[in-house]
């Protein structure tokens, strides 16, 4: 969908500083959302890395808002966490006390997406109303809106794979599904964002440079997709040595499973390895980009968007290994989390400040 003047109407009707006035409104409003989403993803790892994700058995999307307000009510809820493996395997007798240390992440974590959904609605429908966004980019904000409901739905899916027999986690192949959904979600409200505030496209940089941009958001997404396997599977708590892995480059046992492609996804090594590797062709594919953007002598949000692409790939990479040899403390393992966004979000506004003018 063209962003145009068509999309907000005070422009149209020749109010170029009230139109002016109305982008800046709509996109802030879709940043404060996009940082949001930011910190949902940061508490999604922490609840996973505490091993909280499972302590909340009911998906009440409304009554769940409120947390428990009486003993009985607590009561309750431990006793139907008692029936679920992870209890009897992990947590027996840890009490009621120990129950509690563990639903208070989960239930943020779940109240935090209720107020994302209603920060996006409730705004929409004024903005919407008062004529501030255009008809055209009204159903593509609802299409955002329902598809945050679907994360909803999504991220229950994924918890309720941790209740099968014998099982301790969630099913690492949900687990990628909520957080590709959540990045998905968050990838386009932060492009709507950025095309509301600057709809005019204007050309900058070499067809090199974009091929590099292009490049590095694909490559970013793939070691993204990679890191949900190695956090899915627990990846991270063997091999902890870097760069050789139990002293080889190339792991023992890396296409141990048959068929080859189950390697990818379910055994340990070969998906720590293929992690370790996509990070590094990313991070150097990101500096070679940054590099790229400096000869080109780009100016602007794309100089200041490739910076920030160069400095958060450093960062990450430094982030994965230190949480790699520290056995994936849960602070460090939530910053690298939270950082991959950060990687993510320099990469997509760099792509976007150097868009092609069709
Ligand atoms: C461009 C660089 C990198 C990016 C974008 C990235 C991204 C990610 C993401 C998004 C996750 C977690 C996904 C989730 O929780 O669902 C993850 C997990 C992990 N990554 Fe990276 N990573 C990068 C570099 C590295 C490097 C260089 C290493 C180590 C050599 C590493 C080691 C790990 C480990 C051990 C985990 C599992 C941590 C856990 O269980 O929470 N990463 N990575």
């Amino acid at each position: 969908m063209p962003f145009d003047d068509r999309n907000f109407p005070a422009a149209a009707a020749g109010a170029p500083d009230a139109a002016l006035r109305n982008r800046r409104l709509v996109a802030t409003w879709l940043f404060s959302v996009c940082a949001m989403i930011w910190v949902m993803i940061a508490l999604g790892g922490a609840t996973r890395l505490t091993g909280s994700g499972l302590s909340i058995m009911e998906w009440a999307p409304l009554s769940g808002t409120l947390p428990p307000l009486s003993e009985a009510e607590w009561q309750r809820l431990y006793g139907l966490y008692q029936q679920i493996p992870q209890y009897e395997l992990l947590n027996k007798g840890f009490g009621i006390d120990g129950f509690k240390q563990i639903f208070w992440l989960e239930w943020t974590h779940r109240l935090w997406g209720r107020l994302i959904g209603v920060v996006f609605l409730l705004p929409l429908i004024v903005l919407a109303v008062r004529g501030a966004i255009g008809r055209h980019l009204v159903p593509r904000l609802a299409l955002l809106f329902a598809l945050g409901g679907l994360q909803g739905a999504v991220g229950w899916f994924m918890v309720a794979s941790g209740f099968f027999p014998d099982s301790t986690t969630v099913s690492p192949y949900r687990l990628v599904v909520h957080l590709t959904l959540a990045l998905v979600l968050y990838v386009a409200i932060l492009w709507t964002g950025l095309s509301v505030l600057r709809p005019v496209r204007v050309l900058s940089g070499t067809p090199g440079l974009r091929r590099l941009v292009k490049l590095s958001v694909v490559l970013v997404s793939l070691t993204i997709l990679a890191g949900g396997f190695v956090a899915g599977l627990r990846a991270g708590l063997d091999y902890n040595t870097f760069p050789l892995m139990d002293g080889r480059l190339v792991p023992e046992g890396y296409a141990r499973l048959v068929p080859f492609l189950r390697n990818l996804t379910e055994n340990v090594a070969a998906v720590q390895f293929d992690h370790r590797l996509l990070a590094t062709v990313t991070a150097l594919v990101a500096l070679a980009t940054l590099a790229a953007g400096l000869r080109a002598r780009v100016t602007g949000l794309a100089l200041g968007a490739l910076l920030a692409l160069g400095v958060a790939v450093a960062a990450q990479y430094a982030l994965g290994v230190a949480t790699l040899l520290l056995v994936v403390p849960p602070a460090l393992g939530t910053a690298h989390q939270a950082v991959a966004v950060l990687v993510l979000t320099a990469a997509i506004v760099s792509l976007h400040a150097l868009r092609r003018v069709s």
